[in-house]
């Protein structure tokens, strides 16, 4: 069975084509700039040379139209025809209190994802585009959708409630729901098993920085807490969310500034974290780079983020009362080994023996980046959200009758 995985965001549009039976990668790239005449496909066939293509690109449909063409294509495509696609399992970020697991794509669950287009403005009707343009162009392919907020879904009351009046929850379900869910369950998982220790029995810290950041704390494979709140703003700083802050900031700076809802939440959204304080990048790449050259801003936006991220692990050790791993995933968590020192060398206290030489040997692999006999181990486990959607999607077609 071969299943696509789609992961639309508000300009782009990820891919991925598994081969379920070969658990292979048959093809994979992205749709970036819709809505722009000079649009980009990126494509990576498996084993053959990678294509891109620039060309105007105005909305999801066409998007996906073109992902489809490119996937038949007789000299850059893997499939000889689209109906070799058996379903499509696709990222959606908000799911509310309403899903705690993958669903098959009903009219019911569409109606469910328009609600929540308001806690989610920037991703789910990205998603909704991206169902519909599948619709559109493979009439009559199952569909599943995998939640990043449904593993979330564990935690209790204490951790998801804010401390506001009980009638924002009742009326308007105002709770923190924590994102990125797919990924913190998947590097758990595989924590353990990379442990060799029954998930049941950890007490995990898993921290996914990427783009957007969030940690999680995962007692005996269930998500007890996180960082990301009602929306994906809260908790870590980011590239360019700024994370938490004091909230009596917003309406202080919109009286100041003259701002209007939508000029804050810009603000906070899109001009904060490592690219407001460096004034340089929100790519961790290029922070580290400034960093080694010595400019002063992209120090203090480093040293900010790995000391933010560092208070997010000392909180949830005192949270689960002890932790037996930290997990570093996504981008920056994969790939940064400076980071990676910058906050685990502050976590000695915890029982962090942090292994220099080991933080720097490999990439893309999972490995330990503590001494042998370390009492709190600190782990880089690459995160596989596609391959979990692809999994989950497969599951749900699998019940569906022939
Ligand atoms: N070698 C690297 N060193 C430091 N940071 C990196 C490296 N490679 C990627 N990153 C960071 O990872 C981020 C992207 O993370 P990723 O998990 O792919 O995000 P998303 O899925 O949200 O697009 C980039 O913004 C970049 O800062
Ligand atoms: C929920 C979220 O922040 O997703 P991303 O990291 O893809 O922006
Ligand atoms: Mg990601």
């Amino acid at each position: 069975m071969n299943i696509l995985v789609i992961n639309a965001g508000s300009s782009s549009v990820k891919y991925q084509l598994y081969d379920m039976e070969n658990a292979t990668v048959l093809a994979k790239g992205r749709v970036e700039r819709i809505g722009m005449d000079t649009a980009i496909l990126l494509h990576e066939p498996a084993g053959k040379p990678e294509f891109h293509k620039v060309e105007e690109i105005l909305e999801h449909t066409t998007a996906i139209r073109r992902v489809l063409d490119v996937l038949v294509h007789p000299e850059h495509g893997v499939l000889t025809a689209i109906s070799q696609i058996d379903a499509v399992g696709h990222r959606v970020v908000h799911g509310g209190e309403s899903f705690k697991s993958s669903v098959l794509v009903t009219d019911e669950v569409k109606k469910e994802i328009r609600r929540l287009f308001d806690l989610a403005p920037l991703h789910n009707p990205a998603h909704m585009l991206g169902i519909s343009a599948v619709e559109v162009n493979m009439p009559g392919v199952p569909q599943a959708v995998v939640f990043d907020t449904a593993f979330h879904q564990t935690m209790p009351a204490k951790a998801y409630l804010y401390p506001v009046p009980m009638a924002l929850y009742r009326k308007h379900k105002v709770r923190r729901y924590g994102f990125h869910g797919t990924s913190h369950k998947y590097v758990s998982e595989r924590a353990a098993a990379f442990l060799g220790r029954p998930l049941e029995q950890l007490k995990l810290i898993t921290c996914h920085i990427g783009n957007g950041a969030s940690c999680a704390a995962v007692w005996g494979g269930q998500s007890v807490d996180t960082s990301m709140g009602m929306t994906p703003l809260e908790g870590l700083m980011m590239g360019t969310r700024s994370g938490d802050l004091d909230p009596a900031i917003v309406p202080y700076v919109m009286g100041k500034e003259d701002l209007t809802i939508g000029e804050v939440s810009s603000m906070l959204n899109k001009h904060s974290g490592l690219q407001a304080i460096s004034g340089i990048s929100s790519d961790m790449r290029e922070i580290v780079e400034a960093v080694e050259a010595g400019d002063k801003n992209a120090t203090l936006a480093f040293e900010m983020y790995a000391y933010r991220l560092r208070k997010y692990i000392g909180a949830y050790a005192a949270a689960m009362n002890g932790v037996d791993a930290i997990v570093f995933t996504a981008g920056v968590g994969e790939n940064s080994a400076p980071l990676r020192k910058a906050v685990c060398e502050g976590l000695s206290f915890l029982g962090v023996d942090f292994d220099e030489e080991a933080n720097l040997l490999g990439r893309g692999i999972e490995k330990r980046i503590t001494k042998f006999d370390s009492k709190v181990e600190a782990l880089v486990i690459p995160t596989n959200e596609e391959w979990v959607i692809a999994q989950d999607t497969y599951e749900l077609v699998q019940s569906l009758p022939r």
